[in-house]
């Protein structure tokens, strides 16, 4: 078993350069990635949002994948639908971040898609001892409320779907996989403007795990890549763009998963064709992966803010910070945790080996409570990385979870080297359950007194904070049109301004 840090649902926002209209016009930058290196974004200077990976234009198409979709990939494997959607203005980057325009050359400039594909191929061989893998793939478009299967082989033109299923080509190569996506994409363009229509590449990796015969043994999952049509200037129920009304449809979906657990009959997947087809990529076992696409110019700044707080909203409230974790001590945390769980497997097969039959049941129940502690501590752990905004406090947190796990599964193997050794009874069994006992009632408490010292160094700072801001807002209040004594600090802790109730809508 291996734990992944981010939350189900994620979002990483893209600044795109400016283009040459933008500067012809001379616009200036209004949109910022903030220079404390913490994922958040300044827009204008006065209004800050907080997500998971901010990329601005320095960053490449490398930085991206690299940062956010590779592990993502991995979690197919072990059972999770991955859905990877580009949103925002038109011409913000939809198209060029995702690749769906691939060309058929794989240069540095090649977006996620081909990427992606060329990843998993080579990592599915890397597999092939332990399992077969089938894979398929599919691609569509949605045009106001229209699928149309981009795969067909039929004409040059995408078919309008009446009757039966997608097609669903079976793909034993990334160069195959690019090659339908190539064709597709063509077939996209046909009768309208690419913005103005969905689509969604699916590949469906079907693995099968060698030598297990159980009903277990086959996992089916999901990769989608959804290019979604632009934002922009739209009502929603406006039949003439009802395309539209899909984006609409998958705010209100997204937003609703971000309450946390909902009956999968309250979220709101019927509204539209798009958050019907991807009902099973997006709640239960998915994890989601949003790039909001903006223009770092202040031409565009109404549409920049209208995007980022869609984006915002798709963010649980509570995990908002959710910050991107050092690579390596992510490895380090998955890769001990994975031993701990192994070795704690080898315990207690050693313990059913050795015990008589009357004090087997109170051992083995033991050792089971010892694995829920111990999930419960990791769950614990990665809750207080999410939570916690600052990365150097995190790296540190890190680096003492490691050395405590590291102690840990040396006590661990100790035991089982002393329980080989001696071929002990029941009794030294029990004590040495103690001992494990012991350990985690130990790394409970490190993981508490963690919290605590968190809790209150975030309190300090929230105090500090509010406290700054209410003096910035008295000293320049006319700015903001508003009374200067009309609330206390404590009104003014958050940056994060809360957009209107209809902000799916533009009223313009
Ligand atoms: N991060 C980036 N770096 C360099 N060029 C970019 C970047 N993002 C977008 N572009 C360029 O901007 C132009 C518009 O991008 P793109 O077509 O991907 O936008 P889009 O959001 O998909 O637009 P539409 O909604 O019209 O489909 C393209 O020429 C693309 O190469």
């Amino acid at each position: 078993m291996s734990h992944f840090f981010d939350t189900p649902m994620s979002v990483a926002v893209r600044l795109r350069p400016m283009n040459s209209m933008e500067l012809e016009c001379k616009s200036s930058t209004a949109v910022k990635r903030t220079p404390d290196g913490l994922p958040h974004v300044s827009v204008d200077f006065h209004e800050s949002f907080a997500f998971n990976y901010v990329f601005d234009q320095r960053d490449t198409q490398k930085d991206l994948f690299e940062a956010c979709v590779q592990t993502r990939l991995k979690r197919l494997l072990q059972g999770f639908d991955v859905t990877i959607l580009a949103y925002g203005q038109k011409g913000c980057g939809k198209t060029y971040t995702m690749g769906t325009d691939f060309n058929g050359v794989m240069d540095d400039k090649v977006g996620l898609i081909p990427r992606a594909v060329h990843y998993l191929f080579q990592y599915i061989s890397t597999l092939k001892k332990s399992y077969t893998f089938r894979v398929s793939c599919s691609f569509v478009k949605i045009y106001q409320e229209e699928l149309f299967d981009l795969l067909l082989p039929r004409n040059n033109l995408s078919s309008r779907l009446a009757g039966p299923g997608l097609t669903e080509l079976e793909v034993s190569s990334a160069q195959e996989v690019t090659d339908h996506l190539m064709r597709g994409f063509a077939k996209r363009a046909v009768g309208e403007k690419p913005s103005e229509s969905h689509s969604i590449l699916t590949l469906t990796l079907v693995a099968r795990k060698l030598g297990g015969g159980g009903p277990t043994s086959e996992t089916t999952t999901k990769l989608n890549f959804v290019d979604l049509a632009a934002s922009g200037c739209w009502i929603f129920g406006n039949d003439a763009d009802r395309s539209k009304g899909g984006l609409v449809a998958l705010g209100n979906v997204l937003n609703t998963l971000a309450y946390g657990e909902i009956a999968p009959e309250y979220i709101p997947y019927g509204q539209s064709l798009l958050t019907s087809l991807l009902q099973d990529s997006l709640g239960g076992r998915s994890i989601r992966l949003l790039i909001a696409c903006v223009s770092s110019s202040d031409a565009n700044v109404s549409e920049t803010m209208r995007t980022l707080r869609f984006a915002d909203r798709t963010l649980p409230v509570m995990k908002k910070p959710g910050l991107r974790l050092d690579q390596q001590h992510e490895d380090d945390v998955s890769r001990l945790k994975d031993i701990i769980q192994q070795l704690s497997g080898e315990l207690l097969r050693a313990i059913q080996a050795v015990a008589k039959p009357d004090d087997r049941q109170r051992l083995e129940d033991r050792a089971k409570n010892l694995e829920k502690k111990n999930l419960k501590l990791h769950q614990e752990l990665e809750q207080i990385l999410i939570d916690t905004a600052d990365a150097d406090v995190r790296g540190g947190i890190l680096a003492k979870h490691i050395v405590q796990s590291k102690t840990h599964v040396r006590r661990i193997m100790t035991m089982l080297g002393l329980q080989r050794q001696q071929e002990p009874g029941p009794q030294s069994v029990q004590s040495e359950g103690n001992q494990l006992l012991q350990t985690l009632v130990e790394l409970n408490r490190i993981v508490s007194d963690t919290t605590g010292q968190l809790r209150a160094r975030d309190n300090l700072y929230l105090q500090t904070h509010s406290q700054q801001s209410w003096q910035q807002f008295n000293n320049g209040g006319g700015d903001f049109g508003l009374e200067a004594n009309a609330a206390g600090p404590e009104d003014h802790v958050s940056t994060q301004q809360q957009g209107n109730d209809e902000y799916y809508y533009d009223s313009a």
